[in-house]
This record gives structure tokens, sequence and C-alpha cells, in this order.
């Protein structure tokens, strides 16, 4: 029997935490969950799965529209309380579900704030609890902007669970938050205008694609201001007033914050034990340990270069476990990193950008799948993938703009971080029809052969 209550503590439920929390029960490790919120965080409560749910209508409508004229006739509508009762009904008993689960394990759950006392004791739920080694997995939540009328303004947590759709939603910030969730009100019938402080949207992703999904957001309807910087949201009769520095005033019925996240670091006390953090999360080394030996950090909360993603907290979660359980003391390997941004249609990425490849000599190629595979594809003749390739003909980066870019960036990811070769994906049989066996032909003689 150790000095301390636990073998390891976990502060925080969410995917940062809960597979090392699972793995290291397994191994037979006495496992504590702090939580302050709903087990299982953002994305299972009030992130990807939520939005993901609510996104499934917009993307069925966008598909069907491709199709006006060419068979489909008829005009197919979001309701959308109907789509949040469904959403409510779906992902409302998620957490309840995990909990069984945590619990069935043999995982110890309390629920409160988790602060820290010293090195390996927290008090959560009024009582104080030691263990030997601590995970930090806080995660993130939205900044909102210090203006007059940030009181009014609500966040993507709100938005998601938002039961009855508002006539014009103004969004401020053109991240991936505001783009997503732009696009999915304008499905479903809503006004939107989206206000950004840069002269550009969704910086760092492949800039054709930036600039072709906001010509469709035009297209659309939807309003786009660049340049501008939101000063105010003033409440006038039953309606919101966003104004900005440079005069610009937009009447609207609901604003949302998408000006980025910030890490939960306050509520920890994390001075009082030492832990250093800067203003992008906790610092950790390639252990993911923090410079206190025995805390360590994992998921959003910590400052860290790759996309604050769930693949990347689980990735960060499944490491932790092998390294407590004393499987590995190796330093944290990250692979590429594949992302997706669910507007309609997606943009994915991974890997080298075309931008880095300019500076590193590779060669990048062009594939407009879309408009040479019509058959195959459900008429998106943009639907276009760049690709990066190394000298030795390795392909090294992707991206691609289409609506079935989440499926394809993943088996690119896989031709990547394998170093998969022609031969050897000429292996595998491939099912066909389908856009993967499409674009691996095109991307074929571009291809190390052997
Ligand atoms: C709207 C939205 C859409 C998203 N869509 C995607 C997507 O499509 N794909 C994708 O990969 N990622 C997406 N993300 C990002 C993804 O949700 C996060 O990367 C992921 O949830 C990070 O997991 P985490 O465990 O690090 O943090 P979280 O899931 O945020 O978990 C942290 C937990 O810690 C708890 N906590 C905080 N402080 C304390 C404390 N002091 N004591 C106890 N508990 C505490 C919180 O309540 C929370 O439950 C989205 C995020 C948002 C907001
Ligand atoms: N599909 C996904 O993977 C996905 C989806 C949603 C959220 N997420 C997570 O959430 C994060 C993105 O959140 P986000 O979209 O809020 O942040 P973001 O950093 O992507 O975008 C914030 C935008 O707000 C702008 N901005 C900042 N201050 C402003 C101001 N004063 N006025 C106007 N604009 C301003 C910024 O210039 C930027 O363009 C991601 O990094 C990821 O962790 C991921």
């Amino acid at each position: 029997m150790t000095k301390y209550d636990y073998d390891v503590m976990f502060i925080g439920s969410g995917h940062a935490n809960w597979h090392a929390a699972l793995a290291l029960r397994k191994a037979g490790k006495r496992v504590v969950l702090i939580e302050k919120d709903l087990i299982a965080g953002t994305c299972t409560n009030y992130g990807c799965n939520a939005k993901i749910l609510l996104d499934g209508a917009a993307d069925v409508l966008h598909q069907a529209v491709a199709y006006q004229g060419k068979g489909i006739t008829g005009e197919l509508k979001i309701d959308w309380s109907a789509l949040m009762a469904y959403k409510q009904k779906t992902i409302n008993p998620l957490h309840l579900l995990l909990e069984q689960q945590f619990k069935a394990a043999g995982i110890e759950i309390v629920n409160g704030t988790a602060e820290f006392v010293d090195q390996h004791t927290v008090t959560a739920a009024g009582k104080n609890i030691s263990a030997q080694d601590i995970i930090i997995g806080t995660g993130q939540r939205p900044s909102i902007l210090p203006i007059p009328g940030k009181e009014l303004m609500h966040d993507s947590r709100d938005f998601l669970d938002l039961p009855e759709l508002p006539k014009h939603l103004t969004f401020i910030g053109a991240g991936i938050v505001s783009l997503e969730f732009a696009m999915l009100v304008r499905a479903a019938g809503a006004q939107v205008t989206v206000i950004e402080f840069a002269d550009t949207a969704l910086r760092g992703v492949e800039e054709k694609y930036v600039e072709q999904i906001l010509q469709r957001m035009r297209d659309l309807g939807i309003e786009l201001h660049f340049n501008e910087a939101v000063q105010s949201v003033v409440k006038q009769d039953s309606r919101l007033v966003v104004t900005t520095a440079n005069g610009l005033k937009v009447t609207t019925d609901y604003v949302v914050a998408g000006t980025g996240r910030i890490p939960n670091v306050e509520e920890l006390a994390l001075d009082k034990v030492g832990v250093k953090f800067d203003k992008t999360g906790i610092l950790v080394d390639d252990h993911l340990q923090t410079n206190v030996e025995h805390i360590y950090a994992s998921g959003d909360v910590i400052a860290k270069r790759i996309p604050k993603l769930t693949p990347t907290a689980t990735f960060e979660s499944n490491y932790l476990a092998a390294l407590l359980a004393g499987q590995t003391t190796a330093p944290i390997q990250y692979p590429v990193v594949a992302s997706v941004i669910f507007t309609l249609p997606r943009i994915a990425q991974v890997g080298v950008t075309s931008a880095q490849a300019a500076a590193e000599d590779y060669q990048v190629v062009t594939i407009p799948y879309g408009a040479r595979l019509r058959f195959q594809t459900k008429n998106e003749p943009a639907a276009e993938a760049t690709l990066i390739f190394d000298q030795e003909h390795y392909l090294v980066g992707a991206s691609v703009y289409g609506d079935e870019a989440p499926e394809l960036i993943n088996f690119l990811t896989m031709i990547i971080s394998q170093k998969l070769t022609l031969n050897k994906l000429n292996q595998a049989v491939f099912a066909f029809p389908s856009q993967t066996i499409g674009l691996l032909s095109m991307l074929s003689p571009y291809l190390k052969q052997i």
C-alpha cells in the first residue's frame, strides 16, 4: 500500500484522460477521475458529436441540392427544432453511458472542481484526494471578447443546444467553429453574417480551398466581413446590434463568439505547486511531464504546436497509459495529424502543406477528382485534392476539398504514415466504385512505385 489514496489521478474526464484511465485501471492501478461538469468532456457533450449530428441534416440537404435538376426535384427543409430534439435525445445520455462504463471498470469518480493543495494532493467536492501520479486534462473553453455587451454573446456550447433557429445569426471570428456553424444554420434557412478581425479565414488551411469555401458561402448568401474588430454588442428593442471599430453595424438576433479557445488552468491553483504554464496551456516535456515530477498534462490544455483535436488528445492519453504502466520510457512521437473542417463541402488536410512544400522543393500535384470522376462522386465537380510528394516520391502531405474529404484524408494519412509505395498499395483490393479507388488511380503515377 502506498501512502496515497490512488495510484493515478485524472483531472478532467475528456478524451485526454479517459482512455488512459480505463487502460491503467485494467492494468491494476487504483484510479480516480475528477470532473466538474458532465463526464466525458467537450467532444462528447458540447463539441464534435453534437456538431456532427446536427451537420448530418445539412450535409444531406447540401448533397440533395447538387442533384436539383439532375434527378431530384422539390424543396427539402431542415426543421431545426426537430433536429435539436433528435440531438438532445441522442447526445444528452452519452455522459451517463460513459460514467456507467467507467464505474463498471472500477474507476472512482468524483464530481467536483479540482484545486491543488500540494504536489500529490488536490481538493475537490470538499475533500482532499491524493495520488502518486496526477494527469491534468482540463481542456479549453471559448474565449469571449472583453467588450461591452459580452454577456449578450453566446458560445459554441449554447449554440449546440439552441432550441429554435433565430432569423439572423452573427458569428464573431472566421475560424473553424464559426464557419462550420455558419454553413449549418444557413442550410437550415437562417440569415448569417460573419465578422473577422484578420484579412482572411481559417489561418493555416490550404489557401485556395479557403477561398473556395468563402466564395461558396457568399454564393449561399452568407455575409462575410474581414478586417473588422468588433467593439460592442448592444440590445435594441428585441434585437441586437453588433458594431465594429470601422463603424460597421449589423442588426441580428443571436451572436456567437468564435474567437478561439483558452486553456482551463486558473481553477487548478497551479502556482501553489509550481507547475508552469503560459497563455496557450501547460508546458510539458517530450514525456508529457510538467516541470513537476509525477504531474503530467494531456489533451487541449497542453501548450502544443500540433492541432488541439480529439484524436491528438486520445493519442496523448494512450501514450501516458503506456508510460505509467511501464510499457515504454520513450518520448512521445506524434505521427502526421489529419484534421477536417466540417464546412459544406469539407476541407481536410494532413502533413506537409503546399505553403511549406514550396520552401522544401517538394512536388505539388493538383488532382481535380470531382471533375474527372463524375460517376463516382455525388456531382461535386469542384472536389479536388492537392498532394505533396518528397524528392523520393513518397506522399508527405495532402489537402482535400470535397464532401468525402474526411474519409479520403484518412486513406491518404495511411499512405503517408506507413510510407506506402504503389507496389504495396497494389497488394490490396479496394472496393469499386469509390472515391478512394478513383483518387488512388489518379495519384498512382506520382507515387514512389516500389
Ligand atoms: C464546437 C466544437 C467542435 C469540435 N469539433 C471537433 C471535431 O470535429 N474534431 C475534433 O477532432 N475535435 C473537435 N473539437 C475539439 C475537441 O472537442 C477537443 O480537442 C477535445 O474535446 C479535447 O479533449 P480534452 O480531454 O483535452 O478536453 P475536454 O474534452 O474539454 O475535457 C476537459 C474536461 O475537464 C473538465 N475540467 C476542467 N477544469 C477542471 C477542474 N479544475 N476540475 C475538474 N474538472 C475540470 C472539464 O469540465 C472537461 O469536462 C471541437 C471542439 C468544439 C468546442
Ligand atoms: N473540425 C474540428 O476539428 C473543430 C471544430 C470546431 C472546433 N475545433 C476546436 O476549436 C478550435 C477552434 O476554435 P475557434 O474557431 O473558436 O478558433 P480559431 O482560432 O479557429 O478562430 C478564431 C478566429 O477568430 C478571429 N478573431 C480573434 N479575435 C477577434 C476579434 N476581436 N474580432 C473578430 N475576429 C476575431 C481570429 O482571427 C480567428 O480567425 C480548434 O483549434 C479546435 O481545437 C475543432
